[in-house]
């Protein structure tokens, strides 16, 4: 049976907020799948949801077939979580965060110098291996954050944000690799974004999200289609189906996060 991530009437409440108002969608092996939309459209309340973290209020997922709500244990093997908060640690050198990775999911010792190798040379950090994160700029800290997520070997790989408060240079070298990743390896990726050049750059398939709902879902060309104008950027496919205009930056959740990654690595 082909990889599949199913997501059926997903739906979760905050109070009496409904963050998520019941969103299906699949996902296809090998793909990379986006959820677009602004800040608190409900991307990352969803994928918390797919990764294990937050029980939905309501609704179905199953990855590989299995219920992801019944087997999280099974699941949480199954997949490769970037969250938007920083996750290496700036005192160790790229090298040593990932050997801790592989240490805390038990690799055996043998498999471990191979693996951390491969994933460097993927990443294009090898030369940068021993030194130290403190040092790392915002695009190699992140492409390590991806190392980590890929140290066993996980089937999907769920990035939220994965290039927000980074540089176009350092965004567009994350976009190579995680290009890279998905030639070698086949691996099923599903990314959430604001930007809408990197879901054009990146996505197969798009869901376009606001306000908790899917407005619009298809490949961008599918999509630049569904709304009668050839020239249509996603920007103004956005702005068909929602009535809004994305914003693109410069939003109080992405300064605090810009914010937090420049002081951790003072
Ligand atoms: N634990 C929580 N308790 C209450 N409300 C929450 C909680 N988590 C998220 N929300 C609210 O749910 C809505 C959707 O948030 P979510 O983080 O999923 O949006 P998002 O599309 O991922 O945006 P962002 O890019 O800011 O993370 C927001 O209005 C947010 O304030």
């Amino acid at each position: 049976m082909p990889f599949s991530v199913e997501v059926k009437n997903l739906r979760k409440l905050f109070g009496k907020y409904e963050a998520v108002a019941g969103i299906s969608f699949n996902i296809n092996e090998g793909e990379v799948f986006g959820l677009l939309g602004p800040n608190g459209a409900g991307k990352t309340t969803t994928i918390r949801m797919i990764t294990t973290l937050l029980p939905p209020t309501s609704g179905e997922i199953k990855i590989e077939g299995i219920n992801v709500i019944k087997n999280g244990g099974y699941i949480r093997n199954l997949i490769g979580y970037v969250p938007q908060a920083l996750s290496a640690d700036s005192t160790l050198t790229g090298y040593e965060n990932l050997l801790f990775v592989a240490k805390l999911l038990r690799l055996p010792k043998k498999a471990r110098e191979e693996r951390i190798n491969h994933i460097l040379d993927i990443l294009n950090l090898s030369e940068a291996a021993n030194r130290i994160v403190k040092e790392y700029s915002g695009g190699m800290v992140r492409k390590l954050e991806i190392g980590q997520a890929l140290i066993h070997r996980p089937k999907l790989l769920i990035l939220d944000e994965p290039t927000v408060g980074l540089d176009p240079v350092a965004r567009r070298n994350v976009w190579e690799v995680l290009e890279a990743l998905r030639k070698e390896t086949g691996l099923t990726i599903l990314i959430t974004t604001h930007y809408m050049e990197e879901a054009e750059a990146l996505c197969d398939r798009v869901a376009i999200m606001n306000k908790g709902r899917i407005a619009a879902l298809g490949t961008p060309e599918e999509l630049k289609a569904m709304t009668g104008n050839k020239e249509a950027t996603l920007e103004d496919v956005f702005t068909f189906f929602t009535g809004n205009r994305l914003e693109s930056g410069g939003s109080f959740n992405e300064m605090r996060q810009v914010r937090r990654r420049i002081q951790r690595f003072d």
